[in-house]
């Protein structure tokens, strides 16, 4: 099985989340591989050649937004017929703020609108991930891992 990654990142945390899942899936034999929404990623070839496709984002704004890194691919998004793809979301946040992870939720919201289907549930982590968040990561891994 295959998982393409595309995440966005501005202090690390996201960063490392996707770094940890990268790292769960490799040691489950699975191909990975891991864009840098900044790096300009299209979404029609993101969205080809992989069984699983792994949207991470941090959340920005006081009510919770897409952050500018990842927000033209979200816009590119918005009306892509994602019918018969597997995706994942998820998120580093901040409980302190009213929406915690609303990212995640954008994200989620949008690609199940395209048609996609969820191969898990959504992943909200809290800043850094910890040990709690690592399992976790592990466990979606593994999900991901044995998707048909
Ligand atoms: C300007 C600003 C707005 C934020 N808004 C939210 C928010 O609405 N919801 C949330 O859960 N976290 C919010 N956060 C917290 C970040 O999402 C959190 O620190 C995240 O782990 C940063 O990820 P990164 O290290 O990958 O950039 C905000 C942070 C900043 C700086």
């Amino acid at each position: 099985m295959s998982t393409k990654i595309v995440f966005t990142s501005a202090t690390g945390n996201t960063k490392e989340a996707v770094e940890l899942l990268e790292e769960a899936l490799q040691d489950l034999d699975q191909d990975v591989e891991v864009f840098d929404a900044e790096d300009g990623v299209e979404v029609d070839e993101f969205f080809d050649g992989a069984d699983n496709y792994v949207v991470a984002s941090w959340s920005d704004g006081d009510n919770g937004e897409v952050p500018g890194g990842i927000v033209d691919f979200y816009d590119d998004l918005d009306g892509y017929d994602l019918s018969g793809k597997k995706v994942a979301v998820l998120g580093t946040g901040d409980t302190s703020y009213p929406h915690f992870c609303a990212a995640v939720d954008i994200f989620e919201k949008l690609l199940t609108a395209d048609g996609a289907e969820l191969a898990a549930p959504s992943l909200k982590i809290e800043l850094a991930p910890d040990d709690d968040a690592i399992a976790k990561i592990k466990d979606l891994a593994k999900t991901l891992a044995d998707a048909d």
